[in-house]
C-alpha cells in the first residue's frame, strides 16, 4: 500500500471531531478505498483540554491554525473552523499558497470567497472539496459535478437548512412555538454559530449560490440570492397550508433560463405527496433536474457530526486517490457572470394570509385590491375571532404574475382593517 497522507484538522467541534472519529473507527476500510491509509497527523481549535470522546494520542497539537498550512507532517488541510472570513478564510489561503489540498465544510466561506479560492487552486492543479458544505452527508455535490456531467441542469431546489426543517416539523407535529424549538436544534448540534444564519435562510444562501454555480456553470453569486426566512410562520399558517393540502417548508430555488439566472430562498407551501414535503425533522432533501437524467431526488442527513464528517472523509478518499479537477467542474474562467432574473414576471400561485378586524366590509375590501391588480383567487378562508378580536384571511391565488401579487398585497397592506404584516407564501408547482 501507498504511503500514508497525512491530514491536519482545524476546528474540532461538531464535525472536527466527527472527522477523528470516523479515521479511528473505519481506519482500515478507509485506507483499502482510497488505497493508502489518511491519518491524522496535527489539529489545532481553541481549548486543548475539552473532552471531545476523541483520542488525540500521538497527534500534534498547534495553537495557530495557520500553521497547519506550512507543517511537513501535513499533506492536506482540512478547515472546520467555520465563519466566511477570519481564520478560516487566512488558513485555506495559506494552504492553497503553500500548495496543499484543501477540504472544507465552510459554505459561508465559499459562497463569499469560492471563486477565489477555486481559482487558486486551479492556478495550483490542487483539490479543493466541499461535499460535506452542502447537505452535509448527502453527496450532492458530487451527485452534480461527477454524476450528471452529461446533462444539462436547469433547476435545482430543496430543503437546505436541517434546523428550518426541524423547526418548521416540530411547529406541526406538537403545535410549539419557533424559539422553544430552535433551543432543541442547537442542543442536537446542527444549528450555526449564529442561529439566524439558518432561520433568516443565509445558511441556505451560501449552499443554495455553491449547487446554482457548479450546476449551472455559473459564476457564483451569493449577493444574487433574494432570501426570506421563517420567522414570519406562525403555527396558524401551517394547519391552513395543511388543510389545503401543503406543507410548509424553507426552500432553497435555482434555475438557469434563457441565459439568467433565478435563486430564492423562501418559505414556500409545497403538495402533501412531493418528496420534498415529506422530508422532515432534520432531513435535507434536494431535486436537480437534468435534460437526459430528469429528475433527480436526493435526501439524507444534511448536518450532524457523523453524516457531515463522512463527506469529509469522502473527500478526503478521492484526493488520496489524486482527483484533480476544478471545484466548480469547469476552470473559474469558464462560468459564465449570468444576469440575474428578474422575479416580477415570474407566473405561479401564491399563499396570502392576513389578519383583520372582524368587521363588516374588511372581506370587500380584500378581494377588490385583487380585483384591481388582476389577481384572481381559488381559494378563500377566514377563520374565527382571536382574542383579540381580529380574524385570519388566507388566500390561494390562481396562476397569476408575481409583481400583481406583490401589488396587490401591498394595497391589502394599506387598509386601516389589515392588522400587522401580511405574509405571502410561493406554492411550489414542479
Ligand atoms: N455542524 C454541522 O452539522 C455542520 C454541517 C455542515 C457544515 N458545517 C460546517 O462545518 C464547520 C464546523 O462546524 P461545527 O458545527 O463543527 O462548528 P463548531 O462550532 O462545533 O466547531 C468549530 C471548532 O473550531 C474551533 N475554532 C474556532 N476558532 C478557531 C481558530 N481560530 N483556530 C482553530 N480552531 C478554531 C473551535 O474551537 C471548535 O473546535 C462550519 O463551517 C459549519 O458551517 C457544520
Ligand atoms: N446549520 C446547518 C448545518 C448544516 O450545514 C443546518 O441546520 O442545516
Ligand atoms: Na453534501
Amino acid at each position: 500500500m501507498a504511503s500514508a497522507l497525512h491530514i491536519g484538522i482545524a476546528g474540532l467541534g461538531n464535525v472536527g471531531a466527527g472527522v477523528v472519529k470516523i479515521l479511528a473507527q473505519n481506519a482500515d476500510l478507509v485506507a483499502r478505498r482510497a488505497g493508502r491509509p489518511i491519518v491524522v497527523t496535527a489539529v489545532s481549535a481553541r481549548d486543548r483540554n475539552r473532552d471531545r470522546g476523541i483520542s488525540l494520542d500521538g497527534i500534534a497539537w498547534v495553537d495557530d491554525a495557520a500553521e497547519l498550512a506550512t507543517r511537513d507532517d501535513v499533506d492536506v488541510v482540512v478547515e472546520l473552523i467555520g465563519g466566511s472570513d477570519g481564520p478560516a478564510l487566512t488558513l485555506a489561503r495559506r494552504t492553497l499558497g503553500a500548495a496543499k489540498p484543501l477540504v472544507t465544510a465552510n459554505k459561508a466561506m465559499l459562497a463569499h470567497h469560492g471563486l477565489e479560492l477555486a481559482q487558486m487552486a486551479e492556478a495550483a492543479d490542487l483539490p479543493l472539496k466541499y461535499e460535506a458544505a452542502v447537505a452535509g452527508g448527502i453527496p450532492v455535490i458530487k451527485g452534480i459535478s461527477e454524476g450528471s456531467a452529461a446533462n444539462r441542469i436547469t433547476r435545482v431546489y430543496g430543503l437546505m437548512n436541517g434546523t428550518c426543517n426541524y423547526i418548521l416539523s416540530r411547529m406541526e407535529a406538537e403545535g410549539l412555538g419557533f424559539a422553544e424549538v430552535l433551543a432543541d436544534a442547537q442542543a442536537l448540534g446542527f444549528a450555526e454559530a449564529d442561529p439566524s444564519f439558518d432561520i433568516d435562510g443565509i445558511d441556505t444562501a451560501h449552499k443554495l449560490s455553491i449547487l446554482a454555480a457548479l450546476a449551472f456553470g455559473a459564476a457564483l453569486d451569493f449577493a444574487g440570492v433574494a432570501c426570506t426566512g421563517i420567522r414570519a410562520i406562525e403555527s396558524a399558517d401551517i394547519a391552513q397550508a395543511a388543510a389545503l393540502g401543503f406543507r410548509i417548508k424553507l426552500v432553497g430555488l435555482a434555475e438557469a433560463e434563457d441565459g439568467r439566472l433565478f435563486q430564492r430562498v423562501h418559505p414556500a407551501l409545497v403538495p402533501m405527496a412531493h418528496p420534498v414535503a415529506t422530508t422532515m425533522g432534520s432531513l435535507n432533501a434536494l431535486v436537480v433536474e437534468g435534460d437526459f437524467v430528469g429528475r433527480l431526488f436526493f435526501q439524507g442527513r444534511g448536518a450532524g457530526e457523523g453524516p457531515t464528517a463522512s463527506a469529509v472523509v469522502a473527500d478526503l478518499v478521492d484526493i488520496a486517490r489524486g482527483d484533480v479537477r476544478p471545484p466548480f467542474v469547469m476552470p473559474v474562467a469558464d462560468l459564465a457572470a449570468l444576469p440575474r432574473a428578474d422575479a416580477a414576471g415570474r407566473r405561479g400561485r401564491y399563499y396570502l394570509r392576513l389578519n383583520v378586524a372582524d368587521r363588516a366590509g374588511v372581506l370587500a375590501e380584500l378581494t377588490a385590491a385583487l380585483r384591481d391588480c388582476g389577481v384572481s383567487i381559488e381559494s378563500l378562508v377566514q377563520r374565527g375571532t382571536s382574542s383579540s378580536g381580529d380574524a385570519m384571511v388566507v388566500m390561494v391565488t390562481h396562476e397569476a404574475r408575481e409583481a400583481d401579487v406583490v401589488d396587490s398585497l401591498a394595497r391589502m397592506a394599506a387598509s386601516p382593517s389589515v392588522v400587522g404584516q401580511p405574509v405571502m407564501m410561493h406554492i411550489l408547482d414542479f
